[in-house]
């Protein structure tokens, strides 16, 4: 049976799910709300709202822990009722996800003007004040989350800054529009349809066998070392935009190479994080660094990342003596590859 077979027969086809796993169940029901119009509008009467202004979260402090607030549609409504808005900046909500139970989640901004509202930003001060919590820049949020919120709030800020600087169509210059869930914007001149964009990075945590290389870039936090990242050029495969960063950064050529994981990244736009293991061809140790991309670049021991590693552990951040580098968070999939290399020091590469 064809998936694109309208709305009812897509129905019938959706009744046949409930005895699919959950998860199953979850991303046929997701899927059905990107398509369908109707069937999104529907999901916010019932669903939670994430709220933003100008891309930062709003945030609210429990105990020692930040919590990202959910908000109904209706209390929405009131607290536009309450600074004298009508509801249309509800148009420019995007879905993000649902529950187990099938609760839809949104999120809206607050603080951006778009093309299909024509209310002012709502003020940032105010808004705090009504719903008694922050906005707080997500660079700053991300550390203060659980891993679930932290994920949901930086796709949400990802969907958000795509729509928002998507809102003409490049060929005609015309405004784009946005379906209710906020998965595409079509020119209603010509129907070419935009899909949020996610770009593509390669990160990998280059080995000589016994050492590891890590780099630094003038942007990175003082003191901070991380593995090697770059961005893919168009025609690469993800092999090739290895072998060419490490080539164009250090000055070595890869032997072998393995895939770990991926992460999607909100930092400075969303990326796609791809990281991978490789190793460098026997002897050829001897680094380039090309000072135009980093500011530094040097081998560490196994002994000397773990250290680094162990005081890095917030239960041994009080321990003396002086840390001779720092990597990146937890969060991070720089950190997660570190720890792969520290823990798992015989994995088995593939040639590059
Ligand atoms: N999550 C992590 O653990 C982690 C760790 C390191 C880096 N990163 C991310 O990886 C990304 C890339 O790292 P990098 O700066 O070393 O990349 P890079 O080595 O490719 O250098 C960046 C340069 O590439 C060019 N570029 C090519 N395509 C681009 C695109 N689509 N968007 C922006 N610039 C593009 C620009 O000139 C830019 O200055 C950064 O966004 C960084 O935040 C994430
Ligand atoms: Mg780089």
């Amino acid at each position: 049976m064809s998936l694109y077979c309208g709305t009812a027969c897509r129905r019938k086809f959706l009744g046949a799910y409930r005895l699919l796993s959950t998860y199953v169940n979850k991303t046929r029901y997701l899927f059905e709300l990107k398509e369908d119009d109707d069937a999104c509008k529907k999901a916010q009467q019932t669903g939670a709202f994430y709220l933003f202004h100008n891309l930062a979260p709003l945030l609210q402090k429990s105990e020692h822990q930040y919590v990202a607030p959910q908000h109904s549609l209706l209390e929405l409504e009131r607290l536009l009722g309450k600074f004298g808005q009508d509801s249309q900046i509800l148009e420019d909500s995007v879905l993000i996800g649902c529950s187990e139970q099938q609760e839809a989640w949104f999120a809206l901004d607050l603080g951006l003007n778009s093309s299909s509202s024509i209310n002012a930003s709502l003020q940032k001060a105010e808004v705090e004040t009504a719903l008694q919590g922050s906005f707080i820049k997500l660079t700053k949020a991300l550390f203060e989350l659980n891993v679930k919120d932290a994920s949901l709030l930086s796709t949400a800020q990802a969907l958000l800054r795509w729509h928002d600087a998507h809102q003409f169509c490049s060929r005609s210059g015309q405004p784009t529009k946005k379906n209710v869930s906020g998965s595409k914007r079509v020119c209603p001149s010509n129907n070419i349809i935009y899909y949020p964009q996610v770009a593509p990075v390669v990160i990998t945590l280059v080995s000589d066998g016994t050492r590891c290389l890590l780099v630094r870039q003038s942007s990175f936090p003082k003191g901070m070392y991380s593995a090697l990242a770059g961005f893919c050029d168009i025609g690469e495969s993800l092999e090739e935009t290895v072998r060419r960063e490490i080539a164009e950064e250090v000055g070595l050529e890869v032997d072998r190479l393995h895939y770990s994981a991926s992460q999607h990244w909100p930092f400075p736009h969303s990326t796609l994080m791809i990281a991978c293991h490789a190793t460098v061809k026997p002897g050829q140790t001897e680094l380039q660094v090309n000072l135009r991309e980093l500011e530094a670049a040097a081998w560490f021991s196994r002994d000397e990342v773990a250290t680094v590693l162990r005081r890095n552990h917030p239960s041994n951040q009080q321990q003396s003596g002086a840390v001779p580098f720092r990597l990146p968070p937890k969060l991070a999939i720089a950190h997660q590859l570190i720890k792969e290399w520290v823990e798992k020091p015989t994995c088995s590469p593939l040639p590059a």
